[in-house]
């Protein structure tokens, strides 16, 4: 199955730019874009993989050859890197960019809400070329609907069910990697509804070709991962809320008692991000209404107060 020729990544937090970093280095993608609505992201995000090509290198895991070609092959895209005299730069201008350079496979991984997903899809659905694949690394939103968002974007005179709206839809997939996105050796792919067979193999050879063991998953709130994982994690601070535990207890207790390599709320607090917890939580109990999957309240308020975790300096712990 091929692989795309030119791949953008939209979202350059903690997961796109591993995503872009194992495309480059391990699946050998030509030329990888990587967009992302707030530039300091890009610029951030570059800074720490260039540390982590450095890490690999000093280790002995990557030559030096092959981590500059991986790195050379990443191109930042930011509304203000539109050329005014070939583009308009409005909400869609970046969206263009893609189009124009060639995408034939984008993942996006921009933060974990709806709104901004389904911006994105109809973005991409309008501008990029019809035989693109459309993924998402979403941790727990509808794949279904996020296709169902794409044929919006080509216009309200298009039928969902009609030829054009099937194709579309039928491109959109989850490609959902995990946390170091480098390190993690799964990927779990998600056909929505409309998802077409090629779309899925193209996606399975992708992840594939970046070095991931591929798992399957319908298309429910959470999908198989985050199903499991977000109501234990869920539970854990839940019992810190209630004092049950202390902190480090709760903690020592899974990684001690159950061999877990860390505790649940380290988990939620280095790898994850306690916005993407709290969001992928309130997408089970929207999706099911079963009251088992309600987000606890200290989790809301966390997020209330800007404490995400690693990612903003505080958490459960503080960095
Ligand atoms: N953190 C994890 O462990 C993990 C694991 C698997 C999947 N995911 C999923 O991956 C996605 C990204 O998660 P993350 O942890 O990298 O989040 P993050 O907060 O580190 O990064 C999100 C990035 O998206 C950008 N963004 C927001 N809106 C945008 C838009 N409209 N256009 C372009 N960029 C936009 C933000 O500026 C930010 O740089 C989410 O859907 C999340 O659920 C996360």
């Amino acid at each position: 199955m091929a692989l795309p020729r030119v791949l953008s990544v939209i979202g350059a937090g903690q997961m796109g730019i591993g995503i872009a970093l194992v495309a480059s280095l391990r699946a050998k993608i030509p030329t990888v874009l990587l967009y992302d609505r707030d530039p300091s992201q890009i610029t951030k995000g570059l800074e720490f993989m260039d540390k982590l090509l450095a890490k690999d290198v000093s280790k002995g895991k990557t030559s030096e050859e092959d981590a500059k070609a991986a790195r050379e092959k990443i191109i930042s895209i930011t509304s203000s890197s539109a050329s005014s005299s070939t583009l308009n730069i409005d909400e869609f201008g970046w969206a263009r960019e893609l189009g124009e350079r060639g995408s034939d496979m984008v993942v996006e991984a921009a933060s974990e809400r709806l709104s901004i997903k389904e911006g994105i899809f109809r973005a991409l659905a309008k501008n990029l070329s019809k035989d693109a694949v459309l993924a998402s690394n979403t941790s727990s939103i509808s794949i279904t609907k996020l296709a169902g968002a794409a044929v919006e974007g080509l216009g309200s005179s298009i039928n969902k069910a009609s030829e054009e709206g099937k194709s579309c839809a039928g491109r959109v997939v989850g490609v959902h990697f995990f946390n170091p996105v480098p390190v993690m050796k799964l990927c779990e792919v998600i056909p929505g509804l409309q998802t077409s067979e090629t779309t899925l193999e193209r996606a399975k050879a992708f992840a594939v070709a970046c070095g991931k063991e591929v798992s399957t998953s319908k298309d429910v709130p959470g999908f198989v991962s985050n199903a499991l994982l977000m109501p234990f994690l869920n539970e854990a601070i839940m019992c810190l809320e209630s004092g049950t535990a202390t902190r480090d207890d709760i903690d020592k207790t899974l990684r001690l008692g159950m061999g877990h390599p860390m505790g649940p709320l380290q988990l939620g607090d280095i790898f994850i991000g306690l916005d993407t917890c709290l969001a992928i939580q309130e997408t089970l109990y929207e999706g099911t209404h079963d009251s088992k999957y309600r987000p606890s309240v200290l989790l809301g308020r966390m997020v209330d107060a800007g404490w995400l975790g690693k990612k903003s300096g505080k958490g459960f712990y503080e960095y």
